[in-house]
């Protein structure tokens, strides 16, 4: 489960002593969210000096949302992705598989800095992600991300916590925010469960909170890290039910689960991983009645057993 649930703020700053004045950059400062009770937002010390943290480029990409070229990375000696070449176009939904530890998380948490590669190259949204953006922030706010653990601060109610990223980042004010919050809790289907705080809901009810949550950032694309893995059996069927009406309205998802139910009903392509490499790219009705890979026949007789 994902620890560190950071916001980004985003500060827009000409680039000082640039002496052509070519370089229009826009420095990128990231700010991280207070992560123990009562703490609230403060911005990190770079950033409060106005630090310059990164520094994004518009790459244009073409119909690819997501650009993932010759992807690799290490945690030590151990080559967690290798050789990751993946396009995912807006409006696609890709659902991510494969055995325990074949890098699944990992690939998803590359694609918005919560994981670094070292090799390769990956374009999100038009931004190349480099060593020097540190975090998620500018156009890379727009993905959403939902954990397996729903990463809920605890502190805050869901109303709270729907607000906090659009009234800070997006600058909205506190009337929008709110009537904005309270239109996604009500498509998520917890509108009476606003002014309580995460510890008060069911696990179902956490995760479409947090599903809420990113949705109020007007994310361009929705990253799920097997959001439904941490709950009992009888709420799984909610959760998956929201992020199937996700699907229907034309998000941009990439999800890491088992499900292989939602699986076969909402994706237009299914990755199989397996010792991070993607070794099988298929639309879900080939992955699943006549897989092209000796590992992910191996899987799915497996799941299905
Ligand atoms: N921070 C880390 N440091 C070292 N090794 C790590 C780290 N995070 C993950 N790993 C290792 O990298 C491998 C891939 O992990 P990852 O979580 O991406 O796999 P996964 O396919 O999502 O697995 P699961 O389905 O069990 O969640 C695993 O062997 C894991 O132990």
């Amino acid at each position: 489960m994902d620890q560190h649930l950071h916001l980004q703020y985003e500060v827009h700053r000409r680039a000082a002593g640039d002496p052509r004045g070519a370089r229009r950059a826009v420095p990128l400062l990231i700010f991280r969210a207070g992560r123990t009770p009562g703490s609230g937002v403060r911005p990190s010390p770079m950033a409060a000096r106005g630090g310059l943290q990164g520094v994004a480029m518009r790459i244009e990409t073409h119909d690819a949302m997501i650009l993932m070229e010759d992807v690799g990375k290490w945690y030590g000696d151990f080559h967690v992705l290798q050789d990751i070449n993946l396009k995912i176009s807006a409006g696609e939904r890709i659902v991510v598989c494969g055995p325990s530890g074949s890098g699944k998380s990992t690939l998803i948490r590359c694609l918005n800095r919560l994981e670094h590669h070292q090799t390769g190259r990956i374009v999100v949204n038009g931004v190349e992600l480099t060593d020097r953006i540190r975090q998620l922030s500018g156009p890379l706010s727009e993905i959403g991300m939902v954990f397996q653990g729903f990463n809920l601060f605890p502190h805050l109610t869901i109303l709270e916590n729907c607000t906090l990223a659009p009234l800070t980042v997006r600058k909205m004010k506190r009337k929008d925010a709110e009537a904005k919050a309270m239109a996604f809790l009500e498509r998520v289907k917890i509108p009476d469960q606003a002014s309580k705080y995460p510890g008060q809901l069911s696990g179902g009810q956490q995760q479409r909170a947090a599903i809420a949550r990113a949705l109020c950032m007007s994310p361009k694309v929705m990253l799920f890290d097997e959001p439904t893995s941490a709950l009992d059996p009888e709420m799984v069927k909610e959760v998956l039910d929201t992020m199937v009406g996700l699907a229907q309205d034309g998000m941009t998802m990439i999800v890491v689960t088992h499900e292989m139910g939602f699986a076969r009903q909402v994706a237009d392509r299914v990755i199989f991983m397996d010792k991070g490499r993607i070794v099988e790219e298929n639309n879900p009705q080939d992955f699943f009645e006549n897989p092209a890979n000796e590992r992910s026949k191996l899987f799915l007789s497996q799941l299905l057993h």
